[in-house]
């Protein structure tokens, strides 16, 4: 089983974690996850990933009860950190190398991320997970997965969520909503399409980085969609 791609950057929301829950990480999800993650690594590829943290704390929410923002993001960035060891230890336990790096300086808990440190560890073939969004308030993990993906000079974002690709509308409130198999990064952007949110859509496009939504409940499996299987819709300079 291989892929295309060399090197991918996978981004796997806090939710897909919590299953069929809101809150919390649920056993048989997190396996799954980490499973279809070892079988494409255990293929050739290199596989970075970021993680969520929605199933534990989004930091919009905290600052909607009184918390201010940057304190409530941080905790956003920690519930994320939370995550990370999760599945960087699942994954091992499927019998793939990984490593978790942290955006935030904590040495008893990951190594903090640098470029050069997980270009390494993907290089002598461990699945990186990298935990603490981008480091800073303000930010989502959409953008921390893009913004890494440039760094770490991934072939491409593979967004696995809960949707099967890009709508004209939101899926879940508009039954009529049409899906894409490739949309530009101009329209994505001023059609206001929210699957991804608009800093993560225009720092791809800027570095001309394209951008695969797929669900991650897809039966293709992650493998099955980088072999261009399965439904998705990809993001890029054209249409
Ligand atoms: N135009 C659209 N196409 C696809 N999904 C969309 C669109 N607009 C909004 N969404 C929503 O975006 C969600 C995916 O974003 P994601 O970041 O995984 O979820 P969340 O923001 O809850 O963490 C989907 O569950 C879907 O309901
Ligand atoms: O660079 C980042 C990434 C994340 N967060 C915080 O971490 C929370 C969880 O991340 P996100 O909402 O992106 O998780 P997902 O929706 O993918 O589960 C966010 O709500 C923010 O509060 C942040 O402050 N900076």
């Amino acid at each position: 089983m291989s892929s295309a791609y060399k090197r991918i950057l996978l981004k796997v929301s806090g939710e897909a974690l919590a299953g069929d829950n809101s809150f919390g990480i649920e056993p048989p999800f997190l396996q799954g996850v980490a499973k279809q993650i070892a079988d494409v690594a255990r293929g050739g590829t290199q596989v970075a990933i970021v993680v969520g943290g929605g199933n534990i704390f989004r930091g919009m929410a905290g600052a909607a009860d009184g918390t201010d923002r940057v304190t409530a993001d941080l905790m956003g960035m920690l519930g994320t950190m939370i995550n990370a060891l999760a599945l960087s230890n699942a994954i091992s336990r499927q019998g793939m190398k990984s490593k978790p790096f942290s955006a935030a300086t904590m040495p008893s808990v990951a190594d903090t991320f640098t470029a050069r440190d997980a270009k390494q560890a993907l290089e002598e073939g461990f699945v990186v997970v990298l935990g603490g969004g981008t480091g800073n308030p303000f930010f989502t993990t959409d953008t921390a997965a893009t913004l890494r993906a440039i760094e770490l000079e991934c072939d491409v974002v593979l967004k696995g969520t809960k949707v099967d690709g890009v709508y004209s509308a939101d899926p879940k409130t508009n039954p009529d909503a049409v899906r894409y198999s490739s949309i530009g990064y101009d329209k994505v952007i001023s059609d206001n399409l929210k699957v991804m949110d608009t800093a993560a859509f225009a720092l791809a496009r800027d570095n001309s980085m394209p951008i695969i939504v797929y669900a991650l409940d897809d039966q293709a499996g992650l493998s099955g969609v980088l072999e261009g299987r399965g439904l998705s819709t990809r993001v890029g300079k054209d249409a």
